[in-house]
């Protein structure tokens, strides 16, 4: 590594994410504030401190990941001004950590004081209205999640194509790689892509998630970029080479979450950039250590890293 290529140097490095979940990306000292303020305003909320749940000396896998989403911070928010202190500060971050273009991405919630429309509403006015706009260019993705009825997944494109003049670029396919069944989706998708909207899939995180049969359902959506591309068997591989589709290859998050075996170096990542289709390096994990990173330095979220050496 040249001498000059330490944590300052990656941190004030021009950056693009392309594979940031709105929700991952919101630090645990923010989720405490949220706690804080809304213990104020409701003593009886119980959740337990994100310092203390989300705590450095915790390790995250593919089980124990997801359920602290469902179970535990879309709980903590749950409000508009949760939302809107969360996005405000996601924004912040990425910014600060040199940031220049990002495309978010989020799954439409709602909850007993907001609709799923006011939800992405609320997002894209923190958007428009953030005081780093002009230095920060940001985007919106939203996210079907793997567990929604086909319903569901074609709210989302609804919304998706009602927001599209206001900053939504295109629809994700995300959650649990263990859950669902992605067939119930080619509608949703079809309708996304009728409306000019782009497609990026999570794609053969697990083995459990890449049997031919759904990796050739999900190409069949006509993506325009996958997310993590683990686990594929040549055949895919051919095709997604043929195709040349954009690869958001996402080395911390898998290293971190144990999606891949071994460490950094051994990431799988080389084999991609060798087929030449358009490679993008992202992460939704912060890297421990950030010197280990040829380009890093985002807190939260790195678009980029090579192992060095
Ligand atoms: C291994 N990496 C991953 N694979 C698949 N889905 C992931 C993910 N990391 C995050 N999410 C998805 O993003 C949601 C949180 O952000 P939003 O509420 O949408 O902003 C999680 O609930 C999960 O569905």
């Amino acid at each position: 590594m040249g001498p000059n290529v330490d944590a300052a140097f990656t941190k004030n490095l021009p950056k693009i994410e392309l594979h940031a979940h709105l929700t991952g990306s919101i630090t645990p000292q923010c989720l405490h504030e949220i706690r804080t303020q809304r213990r104020s305003d409701d003593p009886d909320l119980t959740l337990q401190d994100p310092l203390e749940a989300m705590s450095k000396d915790k390790t995250w896998n593919i089980m124990t990941f997801f359920p602290l989403f469902s179970k535990y911070i879309y709980e903590l928010c749950s409000t508009p001004a949760s939302i809107i202190y969360s996005t405000n500060a996601v924004l912040r971050d990425f910014k600060e950590d040199g940031v220049v273009y990002l495309e978010l991405r989020t799954t439409p919630r709602s909850s007993s004081s907001m609709s799923k429309d006011d939800y992405v509403n609320t997002i894209l006015s923190c958007i428009d209205s953030s005081p780093d706009r002009n230095v920060l260019t940001t985007y919106l993705i939203l996210s079907i999640d793997r567990r929604n009825s086909p319903k569901e997944a074609m709210e989302v494109v609804d919304l998706a194509i009602k927001y599209r003049p206001s900053g939504v670029v295109g629809v994700d396919l995300c959650g649990d790689p263990s859950k669902g069944d992605v067939s119930t989706f080619k509608e949703a998708f079809h309708r996304a892509k009728l409306h000019g909207l782009k497609i990026t899939l999570h794609f053969a995180e697990i083995s459990a998630s890449s049997s031919l049969p759904e990796l050739k359902t999900l190409l069949s959506f006509k993506p325009d970029r996958l997310g993590h591309v683990i686990h594929v068997p040549e055949t895919i591989q051919k095709q997604i080479e043929e195709e040349q589709l954009g690869l958001e290859l996402c080395i911390s998050c898998n290293v971190q979450a144990r999606l891949v075996e071994g460490d950094v170096a051994d990431h799988h990542c080389m084999s991609w950039i060798k087929t030449g289709c358009p490679v993008i390096l992202c992460a939704s994990i912060p890297v421990p250590n950030p010197s280990q990173w040829l380009i890093s330095g985002c807190r939260r979220t790195m678009s980029v890293s090579l192992p060095v050496n």
